[in-house]
Formats: C-alpha cells, sequence, structure tokens
C-alpha cells in the first residue's frame, strides 16, 4: 500500500467579508498518495488557492483535520509550523515571485538563508536545484533576462532547493505560451516520477490537467473526481 502524502477529513474554512460569510471549503476530505500527481481544476471563487494555502500550512481551517506528511497541523506551534513549511512544502506560483534585482542562483538561495547551512552546503543545493530544472548555464542571469518559462524553472528550482516532499503549485503554466508551458509539465511530471515528489497543480487548463495523474474538481466546497 502506498504512502498517503495528505489527509484532509472535513476540512472547512470560512472568511469573513463585511457582513457575509463566505465558505470556499466545506468539510472537504482529501487522500493523496505520495509520488502522486494531482490536478485541482473548479470555477473561478471555488477555492482552489484556497485549498492550496491549507495544504500548504500558509492558511488554517476553520473545521476539520489536516495530516500531511505525517504531521497534524494543527497540533504543531506558530514556530513548528514555519520550521514544518520551510521543510515540506514547496509552493510555484503562477507569475514566478521571483526578486527582480538578484539573479538566478540568489532568488533559488533565499529559501535557505534562514537555515543552518554553510555557505558551500547553500552553493550545493542550489546548482544542484538549478540544473535540474535545467538552468546550470543561467545561474548569474537575473529574472529580467530570463524568459517566462525560464523564469518559472527558476522558481520551481528555489521550490525544491530545500527537498520538500510536497509541491503546490497554482496556475503555474498560467502565463506561458503552449511550448513552454508544455516543457514547465514535463518538468513537474519528472520530478514525481524521478524524484518521487507529490504535487498539486491548480490549473483552468484542461492540457496542463492531462499531463497529471489523476484531476479532481471543486464544486460547492467539495472535490470530485473528473469523470
Ligand atoms: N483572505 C481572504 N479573505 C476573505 N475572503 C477570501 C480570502 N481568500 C479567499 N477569499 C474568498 O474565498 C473564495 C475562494 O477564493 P480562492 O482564491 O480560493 O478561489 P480560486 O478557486 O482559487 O479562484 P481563482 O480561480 O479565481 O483563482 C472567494 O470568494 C474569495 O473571495
Amino acid at each position: 500500500m502506498s504512502e498517503t502524502m495528505i489527509q484532509c477529513r472535513g476540512v472547512s474554512k470560512s472568511y469573513r467579508k463585511g457582513s457575509t460569510v463566505v465558505t470556499p471549503l466545506e468539510a472537504l476530505d482529501l487522500d493523496v498518495p505520495k509520488g502522486e500527481f494531482l490536478a485541482l481544476m473548479g470555477p473561478s471563487g471555488s477555492g482552489k488557492t484556497t485549498l492550496l494555502n491549507l495544504l500548504s500550512g500558509i492558511d488554517s481551517p476553520t473545521a476539520g483535520s489536516l495530516v500531511i506528511a505525517g504531521s497534524e497541523l494543527a497540533k504543531l506551534s506558530q514556530r513548528d509550523l514555519t520550521r514544518w513549511r520551510a521543510g515540506h512544502v514547496g509552493y510555484i506560483f503562477q507569475l514566478y515571485h521571483l526578486v527582480p534585482v538578484l539573479t538566478a542562483f540568489e532568488n533559488v538561495e533565499l529559501p535557505l538563508l534562514l537555515g543552518t547551512l554553510s555557505k558551500k552546503e547553500r552553493r550545493e543545493r542550489v546548482e544542484t536545484a538549478l540544473t535540474l530544472v535545467g538552468l546550470e548555464d543561467r545561474m548569474h542571469h537575473t529574472p529580467g533576462e530570463l524568459s517566462g518559462g525560464q523564469e518559472q524553472r527558476v522558481a520551481i528550482a528555489r521550490a525544491l532547493v530545500a527537498d520538500p516532499p510536497l509541491l503546490v503549485a497554482d496556475e503555474p503554466t498560467g502565463d506561458l505560451d503552449r511550448d513552454s508551458a508544455t516543457k514547465i509539465l514535463d518538468l513537474l511530471r519528472a520530478l514525481t516520477r524521478d524524484l518521487g515528489k507529490t504535487i498539486v497543480m491548480v490549473t483552468h487548463d484542461p492540457r496542463a490537467a492531462a499531463a497529471a495523474d489523476r484531476t479532481l474538481h471543486l464544486e460547492k466546497g467539495q472535490l470530485l473526481e473528473q469523470s
């Protein structure tokens, strides 16, 4: 039996918006085995980003339990949760969120600067991550000197540099042309196949979803298997 990376039980999330309460996620259950590449689809405002934020420990549920990579997140103190996040989850954004004045190397090194690794260890990790995404020859370029697809590769290297078991990606191909998107999807697939990473990817694009092992549809706060 395969190990479970994500177990959500009865997870709800509500936000107060003025005098109304919005509940994008309601009593949601989700199991994701280790090494799965899962796509999440659903209409705008259906709670996809909210779910990614819960899975990555950035936000906490209003009700329900989340066990991710063996940790029950609600039981962690704020300090332990921050540490857990740094070691267990890499976040990939649609618009890359790279620091424009830093080189690719420096952007990828950022998540390691708060840790205890020596400069030499950091350099090895950063070079390994940039090599994994095929950008070893662009290490000293700034984001402005790279294409969108290359910027997303740098962002993926940054998400990978601490070697987390889980990657969450919010529309990672949403701002890319077809060819660059295909390359990013191939890279994500390789990360699950070759490194055993678990990936949860939000997408509006059926082509991107087709690259995943499984697609779930978020509707009315619940996840439905796509037929
Ligand atoms: N921090 C917040 N405070 C208040 N409301 C929020 C907050 N974050 C999300 N919401 C609301 O929760 C609902 C779900 O938002 P979410 O961003 O998760 O949807 P989504 O499916 O990712 O949408 P899209 O496809 O447009 O990115 C929306 O109604 C949104 O306005």
